[in-house]
């Protein structure tokens, strides 16, 4: 089974392009990280009473103050509130983003195991890992290709973002963006995959919606030519050869990660 991480940053396009994958003619079942962060921290989680322990005593407004949400568990999260707490870049908003990065990824990495394992039990030919995170958290790792979407002029995602958020003031918006590295960045280390192999693949959506289709109609043209459905079923049927493709890509992908980390160091190292 092929795994298509799907990253690129906030506001750029992942779920326009994930609800894409997900129609027909392509079909594929999607494993999203944003909604595995909302499960992780339901009230009555383990996720939740960690939260609640760092980020209570001095968040006021932490949980939602609304009979209607309330659970036997708890009250909710106000996560626009949280939000205020971890996206920015003064040094304590990067230093509370990492206890809750800290406190949520390792869940969200727990959950995604479990679907991937139950996705390739029902045979499918590929599945797509929606992930903001993706290169942060390491799990580019395990993916056989990356897709990035990107955006060229900051000005249009944010646009974009505050048309979608339209509750969140131009300061959260700025910082929602700030928090995440800059997309040509993630864009050059999916390049730095291989682009003629499909191991990375770049999708900007600058332009229109249609525009967007046909970008990603090209690229899964070439990753469905070097991946076809009765390769998946291989792998199924003989689970040696699946462990050991399994491995491999590991193994490629940890060398790849090693020469990018080392390129960015000598990039450093120069200026
Ligand atoms: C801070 C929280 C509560 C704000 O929730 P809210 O509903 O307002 O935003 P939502 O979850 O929809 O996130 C919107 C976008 O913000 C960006 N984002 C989310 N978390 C982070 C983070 N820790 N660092 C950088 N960007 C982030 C992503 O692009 C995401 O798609 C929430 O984003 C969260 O729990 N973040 C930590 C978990 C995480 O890293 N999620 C991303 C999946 S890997
Ligand atoms: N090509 C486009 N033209 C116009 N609007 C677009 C285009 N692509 C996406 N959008 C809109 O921009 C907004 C952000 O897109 P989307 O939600 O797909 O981004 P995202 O990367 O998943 O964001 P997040 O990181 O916050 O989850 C949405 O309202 C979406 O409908």
């Amino acid at each position: 089974m092929l795994i298509i991480g799907l990253t690129g940053s906030i506001a750029t396009g992942k779920s326009t392009v994930s609800s894409i994958l997900s129609s027909p003619p392509y079909s594929l079942p999607i494993i999203d990280a944003d909604l595995l962060a909302r499960k992780v921290v339901e009230p009555g989680t383990a996720g939740y009473k960690a939260i609640v322990n760092y980020f209570g005593p001095n968040t006021p407004d932490l949980l939602l103050d609304d009979p209607a949400t309330d659970t036997p568990q708890g009250q909710p999260l106000n996560r626009p509130a949280l939000g205020r707490r971890v996206f920015g870049d003064t040094d304590d908003r990067k230093r509370d983003r990492q206890v809750l990065n800290g406190i949520i990824h390792p869940a969200i990495r727990w959950e995604v195991y479990k679907a991937l394992i139950y996705h390739y039990l029902r045979g499918q030919w590929a599945v797509v890992l929606d992930v903001p995170l993706l290169f942060e958290a390491g799990m580019d790792l395990i993916c056989g290709t990356v897709i990035v979407v990107g955006v060229h002029d900051p000005a249009v995602q944010m646009a974009r973002l505050r048309a979608r958020d339209s509750h969140l003031t131009a300061e959260d918006a700025e910082n929602r963006v700030r928090s995440q590295g800059d997309i040509r960045a993630k864009a050059a280390q999916a390049e730095f995959r291989g682009t003629t192999t499909n191991r990375g693949v770049v999708v900007w959506n600058d332009s229109d919606k249609t525009e967007l289709e046909r970008a990603v109609k090209g690229a899964m043209a070439s990753i469905s030519a070097s991946s076809p459905w009765w390769w998946a079923w291989t792998l199924l049927i003989a689970p040696p050869i699946g462990f050991g493709v399994a491995a491999w890509t590991l193994l490629v992908n940890f060398a790849t990660q090693k020469g990018w980390e080392k390129k960015k160091r000598e990039e450093k190292a120069r200026l």
